[in-house]
């Protein structure tokens, strides 16, 4: 097991290496690409490295499912960093290819719906083909089996390519969200500005379970952040619900809500509490919601033990 190793998302020149170098840590370790989420995950797991560094949901197409569904449902991991990458890709060409010479393009699949309206505009007939990642896109031009790969600009020169068009974004200020990932461990101490990552499966299927379960986290003034459903791969109808909310599992407010989760769903995996990555501050308290407001309620509470309830 190597302590200092991180895996990522590779091959090298991926959008995820370069979100992976912002991370202070990043200097001192020893940065491993792999061909896969899964893989770098796994590595993990099976204790060959201290972290995995993979993107988790992009702004334009959501969650990367390969991220989402295997936290959600395989051997425990868990989050303890996050970091957000603002993406515009370039369209790298092998030298001298000229964009009537692009017959077949490339990227990491949650990369084309980010291009879909300028490859309709541009490159109209161009076939696209799914790549592992927008690097390994990258590295199939270099080899020649295609003729365009949507990836960063600072992808060119690690495969000997070009970019013929540059800041190619069909929404702007795209961003992706990338997750450190680790074995489950000791959660960090609140920064202030957090956020903690849950998954959520329901019940029996009856009217308003998905309310109940909103209800936990509306009543004690938890914000959430995102919320998706994923099929639990169970038959039609099954989900499960990916979600981030604000705050730290140290909260009282956020303690209670998983708490209240875990009473009344089947199955809750915590997934961490984590300093949030955007600027934009926790949003205003609800009155009654924070730490000192549940202290005082749990002493009113055992004063009316004692017949000292009143006030
Ligand atoms: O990191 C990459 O290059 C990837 O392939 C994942 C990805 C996909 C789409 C946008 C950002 C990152």
């Amino acid at each position: 097991m190597s302590a200092t190793r991180y895996t990522y998302l590779g091959p090298v020149g991926t959008f995820t290496e370069a979100a992976l170098h912002t991370l202070p840590e990043a200097a001192t370790r020893e940065l491993v690409p792999l061909a896969s989420v899964q893989a770098a995950l796994d590595a993990v797991r099976a204790g060959e490295a201290a972290g995995a560094f993979v993107p988790i949901e992009n702004s334009v197409e959501g969650a990367v499912t390969a991220t989402a569904d295997e936290l959600a449902t395989g051997a425990p991991l868990m989050i303890y960093r996050e970091v957000l990458l603002p993406i515009s890709f370039a369209l790298l060409v092998r030298p001298g290819t000229e964009l009537a010479d692009v017959k077949r393009v490339t990227s990491h699949p949650v990369a084309q719906p980010q291009v879909r309206r300028w490859l309709g505009a541009n490159l109209p007939d161009a076939v696209w083909e799914a790549a592992a990642s927008n690097a390994d896109g990258a590295r199939l031009v270099q080899e020649g089996q295609s003729d365009g790969a949507f990836a960063g600009e600072f992808a060119a020169p690690l495969y000997g390519l070009e970019p013929l068009v540059k800041d190619i974004a069909d929404a702007q200020n795209a961003t992706t969200r990338f997750v450190l990932v680790g074995r489950p461990g000791r959660v960090a101490s609140p920064t202030g500005a957090d956020k903690t990552s849950m998954v959520v499966w329901l019940g029996d299927n009856h009217p308003g379970a998905l309310l109940e379960l909103l209800q936990e986290f509306a009543v004690r003034g938890v914000n959430l952040m995102r919320i998706e459903s994923r099929p639990t791969g169970h038959g039609l109808g099954n989900y499960c619900f990916s979600i981030d909310c604000e705050g730290h599992l140290t909260e009282r407010r956020v303690g209670e809500t998983l708490m209240g989760l875990r009473r009344i769903c089947p199955q809750i995996r915590f997934l961490g509490s984590y300093p949030r990555a955007d600027e934009r501050g926790s949003t205003p308290r609800q009155p009654g919601t924070s730490d000192e407001d549940f202290d005082r309620a749990a002493d009113w509470l055992a004063r009316c033990l004692d017949g000292r309830g009143e006030g």
